[in-house]
């Protein structure tokens, strides 16, 4: 049991996650560079940059894969703060609730669509088994938490529209298909937000819709905040709240999709202008508001 630091900060009812002064330094590389930015209560944020921007090096601290060289990331669950750079990978999934997919699919391809939502409740499962012989035949609450676990698998799969795949390897599935089940995969954990490192990558235009009105039913349906990491511009504009803009591991800029679509650091940034020109792009932008 994790107790709840007494020095964790209240956030604002609409905050879900802060993201303060985070640095993470590699020896002499700065991969994230003083960044701060929150994450709110049912809403799609999307972190968006150049390569090597530090996207997913913020990811990797948020979720607990790298610990924050300098920085405090409090997520709000229930009233409750954490404070996550303090915690170990399995406590900020299982505790904070927060679940996070890959650049590369994770599913265990041998395993069924269903075996693999199934393997996501694996710690209520053993939890309700008491972690005896004798949960597991079926004595205490395991049968129902088992009916409980295999009917939550199915309802996903009905989601993703894979409920007639699902005794199938999930390796036999196409590829969009594998997408939106490693969502649904980490959706069975019911976590508070849902960290996703580029959903779209390799997805054709059909599968990417697909892709886009699943993460806005989560949005809706199941109120978890969502934070992707996408270099598919289109899917940015159309599902996100809110985008937050990294260039050499420092916040250039955030805000709503089109305010940030419309930045010259932004527009400078994505076309891979020299720094001087990125410097002399902000002087105007800072003369246009004065
Ligand atoms: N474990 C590590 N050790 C050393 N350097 C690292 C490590 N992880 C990331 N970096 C470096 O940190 C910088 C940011 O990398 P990161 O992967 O976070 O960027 P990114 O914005 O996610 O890029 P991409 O869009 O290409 O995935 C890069 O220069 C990268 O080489």
């Amino acid at each position: 049991m994790t107790v709840k630091p007494l020095d964790a900060p209240t956030l604002p009812p609409d905050v879900l996650l802060r993201v303060e002064r985070l640095t993470m330094r590699f020896g002499g590389l700065v991969a994230v560079d003083d960044v701060s930015f929150d994450v709110r209560r049912g809403e799609i944020t999307a972190l968006i940059g150049p390569n090597g921007a530090g996207k997913t090096t913020v990811f990797n601290c948020i979720t607990g894969f790298y610990k924050p060289t300098v920085g405090r990331l409090t997520l709000d669950r229930d009233g409750r703060p954490w404070l996550l750079e303090r915690l170990r990978d399995h406590q900020i999934s299982r505790e904070a609730g927060v679940a996070r997919t890959f650049q590369n699919i994770r599913l265990f391809g041998g395993m069924t669509a269903l075996e693999n939502l199934l393997v996501a409740q694996h710690a209520p499962l053993m939890k309700a088994s008491g972690m005896t012989v004798l949960g597991v035949l079926g004595v205490g609450g395991f049968g129902k938490a088992e009916r409980a676990a295999i009917e939550k698998a199915r309802r996903w799969l009905e989601r993703i529209g894979l409920a007639d795949r699902a005794d199938d390897p999930a390796a036999d599935l196409p590829y969009g298909d594998q997408r939106r089940l490693e969502i649904a995969r980490a959706m069975c954990t019911d976590p508070v937000l849902l960290c996703l490192d580029e959903p779209a990558a390799g997805l054709n235009p059909r599968e990417s819709a697909d892709l886009n009105a699943l993460l806005r039913s989560i949005r809706s349906e199941d109120g978890a905040a969502v934070l992707l990491i996408e270099h598919d511009m289109s899917v940015v504009m159309e599902i996100s709240d809110h985008v937050v803009v990294l260039d050499y591991g420092r916040l250039i800029c955030d805000g709503a999709p089109k305010s940030v679509r419309e930045d010259p650091r932004v527009i400078a940034a994505y076309l891979g202008v020299e720094d001087e020109e990125v410097s002399a792009v902000e002087r105007e932008i800072e003369e246009t508001a004065s």
